[in-house]
């Protein structure tokens, strides 16, 4: 045996076997190792061995088999027509090819008609029919033998029990794809995780796993889906039926299957082209994921001419899609703080090419999601990347471990600004505490700073907060009051006009209120409300810095959460410092009046609902007025709501209102309460 034969037969050996154990993952477990991508090269790398090595040929290869096993755990059935797989084109000329073999094997030169079809990425499924009535289900397995999952496909909503009409055969088997839905397969996901059950990794796998469960219960409340695309079995066999295959759907589609509905026909291979472009441009927006298309010889007796080879029919072939997941090496993790200092851990890539781009990077969202995939520096790992989506991880290859991987280490202080990282208990995301000084959240922090509710900068907008950082003028808020004309008057669009207004309006902006003072921190949670009531409550800066967490749930408004958040924002010394920048340049408030204890709140113990269009102030604004003078704000009217404040345009709430013989205040009722209790 030549040299090149014996290699090319221990690569075949090996291709042979490898495939054997992904079509044992993918299959019967219903839990794939690599990605389809992956498995499709093996396979043509395994296909083009044993064509250019006839004598390393075997009818038990992968290559002349339909992959999977009917699970012993299920009734058999055996397939009086088998199932069979389809051939694959990865590319235009294998199309053309596919058609000129077609078209030599007919000795016929006219152009071939196509039924052209979305390929559904779930799995296939037979459904027999009785005297109208479903009998039997059964999945592919390996294409003769396959598995009794009738009690399952019973459950699948859009599955006709019985068939409509009376114009059908005798015993008639309906064949196509279960698949799920994308948006269910995303919920069905979300449920999962939170139940700290098996997440899936693709909606295929999702559909398998749902669909070969032994308990019908669990079926029945997973969102399955199902769409013919042939018919298998018919009997009396003579039972008269259209000639063309996209006809016989249309024939289907009468005693009430459901077809996909973006199957079309087409002329010639280059009619197949166009509309492989064309549901490729849809791709991400159909409700369901598909790997690529079909497409079919539409006149069954030619399809009958044609006939089978080992595993598929001679007058079809799938044309798949650029694939949307790949294997990559993850290099390594690198933590980002975005605007709000939430820190996001980014895997590097080695590049790679899937989804149509190339991929370096990826999220791994937060520390509990690296904890679900289990994934370590170092590892193979699977990258989705499908449409505009950011590219995921969303398995490890484990059997490509080799030992020398290493854990992911979350960071104990934020990578920016080494302030402390903060992560609650019941939160999923970390988060720097830094906020003022933290450079990643500067911009953020400091419009928010300016804004109309903290210290309402006149003229001091986002553009030009930006324009400031970016200038490096600004840094922190202190910053602000240190500005001068000759600074700001060498940024664009800044005229010395302006300029003066801008320090004036600043000037203005140092008597400001202890409520806003601290509403203009941005602490996390801490909104316009919230920093009224803690002003209100420990009436100075001191004894909100000095207090502890018992403290701090003391005040109306204020949760264990939002308690943690102040907490830790006083205990972080960037924070401080930023604070008495601020006191130094000039920042003060006049002192509050506590309220005596016996003293109650104009509102206290009143429920009110605020609709409509106010025109002198933002509802947000209303509802924190109304929350201050002690009233709790609710979202919906009912007979417990003792007013509502009706803006205009106000709708159903005040109709509601009114019914219930509710109070109802219009605007200028409104300003007139809260002036008269300013
Ligand atoms: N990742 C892995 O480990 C792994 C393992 C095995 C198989 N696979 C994937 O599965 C493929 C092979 O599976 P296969 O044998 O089921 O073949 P296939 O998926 O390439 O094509 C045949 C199947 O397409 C489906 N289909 C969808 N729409 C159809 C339509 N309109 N008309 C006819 N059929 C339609 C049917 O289920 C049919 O059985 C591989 O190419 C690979 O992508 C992956
Ligand atoms: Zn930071």
């Amino acid at each position: 045996m030549s040299e090149s034969l014996q290699n090319a037969r221990r690569r075949i050996e090996e291709l042979r076997t490898q495939i054997a154990e992904y079509n044992y993952q993918y299959y019967v477990q219903d839990a794939p190792t690599v990605p389809d991508a992956q498995y499709d090269r093996d396979m043509q790398e395994l296909i083009a061995l044993e064509k250019a090595h006839p004598q390393l040929q075997s009818a038990s290869s992968p290559s002349q088999k339909v992959g999977g096993q009917a699970l012993s755990a299920f009734e058999q059935v055996t397939h009086e027509v088998p199932m069979l797989s389809l051939d694959n084109a990865f590319d235009e000329t294998t199309l053309l090819a596919f058609e000129k073999r077609v078209s030599d094997r007919l000795k016929d030169t006219r152009v071939l008609h196509f039924s052209c079809e979305p390929k559904l990425d779930g799995l296939a499924v037979s459904i027999l029919y009785e005297n109208g009535q479903l009998v039997r289900a059964a999945t592919r397995g390996d294409g003769q033998v396959g598995e009794n999952i009738t009690a399952n496909v019973r459950t699948i909503a859009n599955v006709p029990l019985s068939l409509r009409g009376t114009n059908w055969p005798e015993r008639v088997e309906v064949r196509g794809e279960v698949f799920m839905p994308k948006k269910g397969f995303e919920k069905l996901n979300e449920q999962q995780k939170q139940a700290g059950a098996k997440v899936f990794a693709n909606p295929r796998n999702a559909a398998a796993g749902s669909l070969r469960q032994l308990d019908s219960k669990i079926t029945a409340k997973r969102p399955l889906m199902f769409y013919a695309y042939s018919l298998g079995l018919v009997s009396p066999s003579d039972f008269s039926l259209p000639s063309l295959h996209s006809q016989r759907l249309e024939t289907l589609a009468q005693w009430g299957i459901p077809l996909c509905p973006d199957i079309d026909t087409a002329k010639g291979a280059k009619g197949c082209l166009d509309y492989y472009q064309l549901i490729l441009t849809k791709r991400d927006n159909l409700p369901y994921d598909i790997d690529g298309v079909v497409f079919k010889v539409n006149d069954i007796e030619l399809q009958q001419q044609l006939g089978f080879v080992a595993r598929a029919p001679r007058w079809a072939i799938a044309q798949k899609f650029p694939a949307q997941e790949e294997v990559t090496r993850l290099l390594d993790v690198e933590f980002q703080v975005g605007r709000t200092g939430a820190i996001t851990p980014v895997a590097r890539l080695e590049p790679v090419f899937v989804g149509g781009v190339t991929v370096s990077n990826a999220t791994l969202h937060n520390q509990d999601e690296i904890e679900r995939l289990g994934v370590k520096v170092g590892d193979y790992v699977i990258i989705r990347r499908a449409g505009d989506v950011i590219p995921q991880v969303v398995s490890v290859v484990e059997v490509k471990r080799n030992g020398a991987e290493r854990d992911i280490v979350f960071p104990s202080t934020c990578p920016v600004c080494d302030s402390n990282v903060e992560k609650l208990a019941d939160e999923a995301v970390a988060r720097c505490t830094g906020g003022l000084i933290c450079a990643a959240q500067r911009k953020q922090a400091l419009k928010h700073f300016a804004s109309r509710k903290a210290f309402d900068i006149d003229g001091l907008g986002d553009k030009l907060v930006e324009q400031l950082v970016d200038a490096d003028l600004v840094h922190s808020p202190a910053d602000f009051f240190t500005l001068t004309v000759e600074a700001l008057i060498g940024l664009e669009r800044m005229a010395e006009k302006s300029a003066v207004k801008l320090l004036n309006a600043l000037e203005a902006s140092k008597t400001t209120t202890l409520a806003k003072f601290l509403y203009a921190l941005g602490i996390r949670e801490v909104g316009e409300a919230t920093a009224a009531n803690l002003a209100q409550h420990f009436t100075t800066l001191n004894a909100i810095r000095s207090a502890n967490l018992e403290d701090l749930v003391a005040v109306s408004d204020v949760g264990e959460i939002v308690a943690t958040h102040i907490h830790n924002f006083f205990n972080e010394d960037h924070n401080i410092e930023v604070i008495e920048a601020l006191i130094n340049v000039g920042i003060h408030w006049p002192d509050i009046e506590k309220k005596s204890a016996g003293e109650s709140l104009p509102l206290e113990g009143q429920t009110c609902v605020i609709t409509g269009t106010l025109s002198t102030m933002g509802r947000s604004d209303a509802k924190a007025k109304l929350q201050l003078l002690g009233a709790k704000v609710a979202g919906s009217v009912s007979k417990n709501t003792d007013f509502l404040v009706a803006g205009e345009k106000a709708g159903s709430k005040l109709t509601k209102a009114q019914d219930l013989n509710v109070a109802v205040w219009d605007e200028d009722a409104l300003v007139a309460f809260l002036a008269e209790h300013e």
